[in-house]
């Protein structure tokens, strides 16, 4: 496994390579973005549990499913009945089997807030396609992830800095992004552990108390019942980003709900 993120940003290289000789972009259009923030206080209001749910065709160690772009969108359809905050979609090809065209259609049949969830290496790939959120992980992009961070808020996308430890996240509190992602999982290990949230979050609480700032912070990876979904909100995460156990569920509305659901 130790290779793999090597491997990913290599063909991400390639894929950037291609998008600058096609000029395929289409630009963000500023004045057509879904806040993410908005959302998820309202469905708190209700006692629901704001989660990000993800189509992950894939992840470099698990097949889960093909998903066309047609799918992807009827998959939104069914998170979004049962309750999801937002949709994160895959679009990196070679190692999760996502798509651009996945967002556009699921972007174009929700009315939610849509994540490109992508490993983002240059900023072009922020013109490529319409998106509300686009992750941009600390460690792939290191001492260049202030300029994304703004990069990305001048053309009114919201970004997701995702972090998976106190170093990294010492460096996201320092740049103007307000929504944190605390991977629970290891990049060069692909191990998971909860711990890594209850750990974090707390630390970003106590860092909003004392700047009297206010950031959002988003639990990713490894989340699979109501009895972790609980616990991970008792630590201090506003919203939970869950792909493989939706999407492995046959039933997705259901399992989607039964996590929404979580604090009932
Ligand atoms: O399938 P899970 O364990 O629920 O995880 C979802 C999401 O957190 C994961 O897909 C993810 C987190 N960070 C990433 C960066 C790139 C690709 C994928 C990811």
């Amino acid at each position: 496994m130790h290779h793999i993120i090597g491997n990913i940003i290599d063909s991400t290289k390639k894929r950037v390579d291609d998008l600058k000789k096609n000029n395929s972009y289409s630009g963000i259009d500023k004045t057509d973005i879904r806040n993410i923030e908005t959302i998820i206080n309202e469905t708190k209001k209700y006692y629901k549990v704001p989660v990000i749910a993800e189509i992950k065709p894939a992840s470099p160690s698990t097949f889960y499913r093909e998903i066309s772009p047609p799918d992807a969108a009827s998959i939104a359809k069914e998170m979004e009945k049962a309750g999801a905050a937002a949709i994160s979609v895959l679009t990196e090809p070679d190692y999760f089997h996502g798509s651009i065209d996945n967002l556009d259609y699921v972007r174009n049949e929700s009315t939610l807030p849509v994540l490109r969830k992508d490993f983002i290496i240059d900023e072009t790939q922020m013109d490529e396609q319409q998106t509300d959120l686009i992750l941009l992980i600390a460690s792939v992009l290191g001492n260049q992830l202030e300029n994304f961070v703004s990069t990305a808020q001048s053309k009114g996308i919201q970004p997701l800095v995702e972090v998976h430890d106190r170093n990294e996240l010492e460096k996201a509190l320092q740049t103007s992004a307000k929504i944190i992602g605390i991977n629970n999982r290891n990049l060069n290990t692909f191990e998971i552990d909860l711990q890594t949230t209850y750990d974090l979050a707390p630390i970003i609480k106590q860092y909003d108390i004392e700047n009297n700032t206010n950031h959002i912070v988003i639990s990713e990876s490894g989340i699979d019942s109501q009895e972790d979904v609980k616990q991970l909100i008792n630590s201090g995460a506003d919203a939970l980003l869950i792909g493989s156990s939706i999407i492995k569920s046959d039933d997705i509305y259901s399992k989607t709900k039964e996590l929404v659901e979580s604090l009932k």
